[in-house]
């Protein structure tokens, strides 16, 4: 395994791949590994002729200056957790070598960044569309892995891919949790014990709320039942809770039609840290 610092010595490489047939998964994280990166490597190495795990806290999706700053940054734990995971290269690169010059393209996914994160994280998929759009010249993947713990992430860059004509196959990976249902995430290591002891029930809201539609609540009535559920628990500053259809993202409220998917998405601050969670029904 080896750790590239350099965007043209990533180019070189995947240019060589490529003459030799050879395909390539790109798994993209910002670093501070845990399970959830891991599966998506493991499932890239299975799938590929090799490997290549960006490490990268991009600074053009972060719509808060703090949140960047305090991003954990674990390059040498992550090389590593990396270690028989079958990654063939580590690119981890500056902010100079992705953004040599300011990017000033913007990216509009319409609706699809109108809802939850986009609404609430202004200019973040942007930054995401930029930074993917750059790492899929950069690695030229036949395929690309992203964890559905970002749910409405992989539903825009599935439009990314399908507007922009990249030729490569987007594979979308279950979100992989702590046994206590906590959806892992780079963040959680910053949660103080108080918090996490809290956390699962982020988790269990969703999972109370998918119930409620079960049982045949329309997704308003389900909705309000999982954020007064969260009511109880004053440590959690919920941002929002919502029932959508799981492709366009679009709000779900009138009574759930058997044929169409519903993703139920939250976003919530715990002290100081801001988590995500969703889950999927029908
Ligand atoms: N628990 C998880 N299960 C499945 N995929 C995950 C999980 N956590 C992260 N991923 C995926 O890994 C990729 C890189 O994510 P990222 O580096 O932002 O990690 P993260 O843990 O989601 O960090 P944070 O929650 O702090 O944003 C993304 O495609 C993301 O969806
Ligand atoms: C896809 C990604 C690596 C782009 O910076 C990031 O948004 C993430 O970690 O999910
Ligand atoms: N996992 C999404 C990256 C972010 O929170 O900016």
């Amino acid at each position: 395994m080896e750790i590239l610092e350099s965007a043209a010595a990533l180019q070189t490489r995947t240019e060589t791949w490529r003459q030799q047939g050879r395909s390539i998964g790109l798994v993209p994280t910002m670093g501070a590994l845990h399970e959830g990166h891991l599966q998506l490597v493991r499932r890239a190495a299975a799938e590929n002729d090799v490997v290549v795990v960006s490490i990268f806290v991009n600074p053009t999706q972060f719509n808060n200056s703090e949140d960047f700053k305090l991003y954990p940054r674990t390059l040498e734990s992550d090389a590593e957790l990396l270690r028989g995971t079958g990654a063939t290269v580590i690119f981890a690169p500056a902010v100079e070598q992705m953004y040599p010059q300011p990017a000033v393209l913007r990216f509009d996914f319409g609706p699809l960044e109108r809802v939850m994160e986009g609404a609430k994280r202004p200019g973040h998929f942007n930054g995401v569309g930029i930074v993917v759009s750059k790492l899929f010249h950069m690695a030229r993947p036949h395929r690309a892995y992203f964890g559905q713990k970002d749910w409405q992430q992989v539903a825009v860059v599935r439009q990314l891919v399908a507007d922009l004509s990249f030729d490569l196959e987007l594979i979308s990976c279950p979100t992989i949790r702590e046994e206590d249902g906590l959806a892992m995430s780079s963040r959680n290591r910053r949660l103080s014990p108080e918090a996490r002891a809290v956390a699962p029930r982020l988790h269990e809201a969703l999972q109370l709320t998918a119930e409620a539609l079960r049982a045949g609540a329309s997704p308003g009535d389900a909705q309000q039942q999982g954020t007064e559920w969260l009511r109880q628990f004053p440590e959690i500053e919920l941002e929002y809770l919502e029932v959508a259809d799981a492709r366009t993202l679009e709000p779900a409220w009138a009574g759930p039609a058997p044929e169409r998917q519903l993703v139920l998405c939250l976003a919530a601050w715990l002290g100081g840290v801001r988590l995500i969670d969703n889950v999927l029904v029908g």
